[in-house]
């Protein structure tokens, strides 16, 4: 984000975006009112402002908050502005032009619980976007024997604890410590952190008690002010950047797109650029919305106009033809520049994020375009392909796309953290289209997966039962129980699986003699459909005489048909029993002292 779309020189530092990550209940909403909490505590009132999706933080309260921990001389970045919707999807939605638009992330993490599926999901995100993060180590009260005291410094809080719990925390803390260094991330108590480039800081914290709070804080406006000033720096005075969070409806204003701006500024009746499909919207700027402060909330008034919007602060932006932005696309300020140039920037920025489908695949939806991104690339990594992807609720056109693939897994819909209209599920259900939905992305593939196999297994079952399986036959000695028409003799079955209704053969050198249809078989006088190898059962063959074409001694076979006997040597050999597989071997090697080719 350092560099800027425009050539402007930056006049000003801007606020640090910070978002906040982790598993369910972990404590990532707790966190974010403690910290929002303090501030209105601690801080002059009005000093923090609820800006639309984020809360501003500025130094001072801060300052207040840390306490001896921060001294606002030493720091120059106006504050932190922490993202309101806490998760890794909302996360995902934040990013701009070639990685994610928080600046830090807080990773939350219960110490009682330690990592689990979000958090290895949350890591994964921040790797790849390359995001710097902390971790708080939450929920540190609940330690059995823990001494609350509101809001001190971690070290303090746990240094006041007895013996006893403070191994008992450190013992949790050291197994997350050990977790992130599984997945090859060296991490450490804050305080004994000297390079916060290369080891990732632990605060231990309370969401509940506020103990460690401030230390979160100072570590947070640390690493800003040491590692991303540079980044930083705006022209304030420049045309707007930013990044939709969120479309939604807006009485009285249609549809609106609540907006990260974290460059330049926007004003009312601005033109701006918002990165849609298959086109990016180009519209004015009808209004900018912020909340009213609480106290002056009116039903039919939520929001009140404000004339401009400076970067980094969220923003509520109402102008015509929204209906069809992205949460997650960019959005631009046109200003003094061409809007084809600008154009070019956002459709730039779009193809970065753009995910690639292949002709053949699954049907892919997701609730933003970093979050489409995060779950195809997984999907990539565990090679299903896609063969459609797009943001949204699953809607019957997505339905009808599914259809199309080829394969019946395939025809299947995986919907990440979004609705699915009722009239889409109906049809879904109609015309058998497999529809998976969760807000976990790992979960979401690993019940795409499960089906895949139910389908697979189904689908061997179902060939099986319709092919023709290898058995071997002989006929026993005085065990001719009627001559013909048909002919019913005594036989054991040397190997394999001999069905009723199936065709017989015999070798005779290198030829293959049809000798006729078994149609039933008996054993012990009762009537069965099959029977196995070492079993002597009486059978009723159509078609020859014993004696003539067949004779008490004879080797008879069940007749494969050549592409049956392919699939069973090439798809089928590990579903078939050893004493089938052998018969298969036998019976395809007198085929090809004829023909070497056969059944290939
Ligand atoms: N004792 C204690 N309870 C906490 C702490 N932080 C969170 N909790 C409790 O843990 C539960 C989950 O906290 P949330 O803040 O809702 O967790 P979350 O991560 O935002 O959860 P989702 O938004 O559902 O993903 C709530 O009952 C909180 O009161 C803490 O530090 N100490």
């Amino acid at each position: 984000m350092s560099e800027h779309d425009h050539q402007a020189e930056p006049d000003s530092l801007r606020t640090p975006i910070v978002a906040v990550l982790g598993h369910v209940d972990h404590g990532k909403t707790s966190l974010l009112d403690k910290i929002r909490g303090s501030a209105v505590h601690e801080g002059e009132a009005g000093a923090i402002t609820q800006h639309i999706g984020s809360t501003a933080v500025p130094l001072e309260v801060i300052s207040d908050i840390a306490g001896e921990l921060v001294n606002p001389d030493d720091f120059d970045l106006p504050g932190l502005l922490f993202i309101d919707t806490p998760g890794h999807h909302s996360f995902s939605t934040l990013r701009s032009r070639g990685g994610a638009l928080a600046d830090i992330a807080i990773l939350v993490v219960d110490v009682n619980d330690g990592f689990q599926p979000q958090t290895h999901e949350a890591m994964d995100i921040l790797a790849r976007t390359s995001t710097p993060f902390i971790v708080a180590a939450n929920k540190i009260d609940t330690v059995p024997g823990w001494n609350p005291e509101q809001n001190r410094p971690s070290k303090v809080a746990i240094e006041s604890q007895s013996e006893r719990v403070q191994s008992d925390l450190n013992d949790s803390l050291y197994e997350i410590i050990g977790q992130l260094s599984s997945k090859d991330i060296s991490a450490d108590m804050y305080w004994r952190v000297q390079d916060f480039q290369k080891n990732v800081g632990v605060v231990p914290l309370s969401a509940e008690t506020g103990e460690g709070v401030p230390d979160l804080l100072t570590v947070l406006m640390g690493l800003s002010q040491r590692y991303m000033k540079d980044e930083m720096e705006i022209d304030t005075a420049g045309p707007a950047a930013g990044t939709v969070l969120e479309v939604k409806d807006t009485q009285g204003f249609g549809t609106t797109i609540d907006t990260v701006i974290y460059d330049g500024t926007i004003r009312e009746d601005d033109t701006i650029v918002v990165g849609s499909k298959p086109e990016p919207i180009v519209t004015d700027v009808r209004a900018l919305l912020q909340p009213k402060p609480l106290a002056e909330i009116r039903a039919d008034e939520e929001f009140e106009q404000v004339p401009e919007v400076v970067a980094a602060e969220g923003v509520k932006v109402a102008a015509p033809d929204l209906d069809d932005a992205m949460a997650g696309a960019p959005v631009r300020v046109v200003g003094d520049r061409e809007l084809d140039d600008v154009l070019d920037i956002v459709r730039k920025e779009l193809a970065d994020i753009e995910v690639s489908t292949e002709e053949e695949g699954v049907t892919v939806k997701a609730d933003t375009l970093g979050s489409l991104e995060a779950l195809v690339s997984t999907l990539e990594e565990d090679e299903i392909p896609v063969m459609d992807a797009g943001v949204g609720d699953v809607a019957p056109r997505d339905v009808r796309m599914a259809e199309t693939a080829e394969t019946a897994h395939e025809q299947s819909i995986l919907a990440f953290n979004v609705d699915v209209l009722d009239d889409a599920r109906q049809l879904a259900e109609q015309e058998d289209v497999g529809l998976f939905e969760h807000d976990v992305i790992y979960r979401l593939i690993e019940s795409y997966q499960e089906y895949v196999e139910e389908i697979q297994e189904a689908q061997q079952e179902q060939i099986l039962e319709n092919i023709t399986r290898p058995a071997r036959f002989e006929i026993l000695p005085d065990h001719t129980f009627r001559q013909s028409d048909p002919a019913v003799v005594g036989v054991e079955i040397r190997g394999g699986l001999l069905r009723r209704n199936s065709n017989v053969v015999a070798f005779e050198g290198s030829d293959t003699d049809r000798v006729g249809t078994l149609k039933t078989i008996q054993d012990e006088g009762e009537d069965v459909d099959e029977a196995r190898t070492g079993e002597r059962v009486a059978v009723s063959i159509d078609g020859p005489t014993v004696g003539r074409q067949i004779k008490e001694g004879d080797q008879l076979w069940v007749e494969i048909p050549e592409k049956h006997a392919k699939i069973l040597e090439q798809e089928l050999t590990d579903d078939i029993s050893a004493d089938e597989r052998e018969v298969l071997s036998m019976y395809l090697e007198r085929h090809r002292n004829r023909d070497p080719f056969w059944g290939k």
